[in-house]
């Protein structure tokens, strides 16, 4: 039920929090995990909880003089773009998700950070806002923002595209799956492109904002490569999203400070 004219104190549909709860939020700060929410809140200024529904958890609080929201997004596309466009309907215009991706690039190891600068739209949920020729990009002061939030830092850190799909398990054991003669060739094509690594929110992220006259970045934090594990190589996990959380605080203070 979209609710466009709300009253400050009205609680939006999905999240179930309202303009006075996140008054004057310049960021949203988008893990899909909700688990993930109060791990980031924990290294922002003044952190409140505001709420939980459904896969939603949401908090507020400070980068500096910026306030910030932080709000779970679930997985996949459908409940990322009810996020982001019911927070954009609360006054929000600016999105930074905080992922996990699986490495596809032999050079990106479990423990790696990724600034998403583009996401291959093999979702469905994006072909509901734009025709599939449109490219699904990140704001560029954003992007440049994280890479150099991620090199001050001194972490392991890639730039690049990311492939954006619905199905986990038809990433992870296309072979089993009656449409395996096209997923298999279609990852070839993402290998032979130089794709980073493989999530499930990005393309939404960036296409959706697209739609409604948002900027969104991304960064993901790497859990192992699969196709390093095909070729036995070394295959490092690493489930610990820390440094990626640590390169988006970083990349809005530096926003800040360039007039963002
Ligand atoms: O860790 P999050 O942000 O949920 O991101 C990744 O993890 C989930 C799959 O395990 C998908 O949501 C995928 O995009
Ligand atoms: O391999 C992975 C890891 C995280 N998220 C995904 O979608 N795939």
């Amino acid at each position: 039920m979209p609710q466009v004219d709300l009253a400050p104190d009205e609680k939006i549909w999905h999240l179930q929090i309202s303009k006075n709860d996140i008054k004057g939020a310049k960021y949203a700060i988008l893990p899909g995990d909700p688990g993930r929410v109060p791990k980031i809140a924990a290294l922002l200024d003044r952190p409140e909880k505001i709420n939980v529904n459904r896969e939603y958890v949401t908090y507020t609080g400070y980068v500096g003089d910026a306030k910030v929201v932080v709000c779970s997004t679930g997985i996949g596309g459908p409940s990322a773009s009810i996020a982001v466009e019911e927070l954009h309907m609360l006054g929000v215009d600016n999105f930074i998700r905080i992922g996990t991706c699986g490495g596809i690039h032999l050079d990106v190891l479990g423990g790696d950070v990724v600034v998403v600068t583009g996401a291959i739209r093999a979702e469905g949920t994006s072909r509901e806002y734009l025709p599939i020729e449109f490219p699904a990009v990140s704001d560029l002061d954003m992007a440049v923002a994280l890479r150099d939030g991620a090199k001050n830092l001194g972490y392991r850190y890639h730039t690049g595209v990311v492939e954006c799909k619905d199905s986990y398990y038809g990433q992870h054991s296309p072979e089993r799956m009656p449409v395996s003669y096209e997923l298999l060739n279609r990852w070839e094509a993402w290998k032979r492109a130089g794709t980073l690594g493989s999530e499930m929110e990005s393309a939404a992220l960036f296409t959706v904002c697209a739609a409604i006259g948002a900027k969104a970045g991304a960064v993901m934090h790497c859990v192992q490569n699969q196709e390093r594990k095909a070729l036995g190589m070394e295959n490092p996990f690493d489930h610990d999203t820390e440094k990626a959380i640590r390169v988006v605080l970083e990349g809005i203070k530096l926003l800040e400070e360039r007039g963002f």
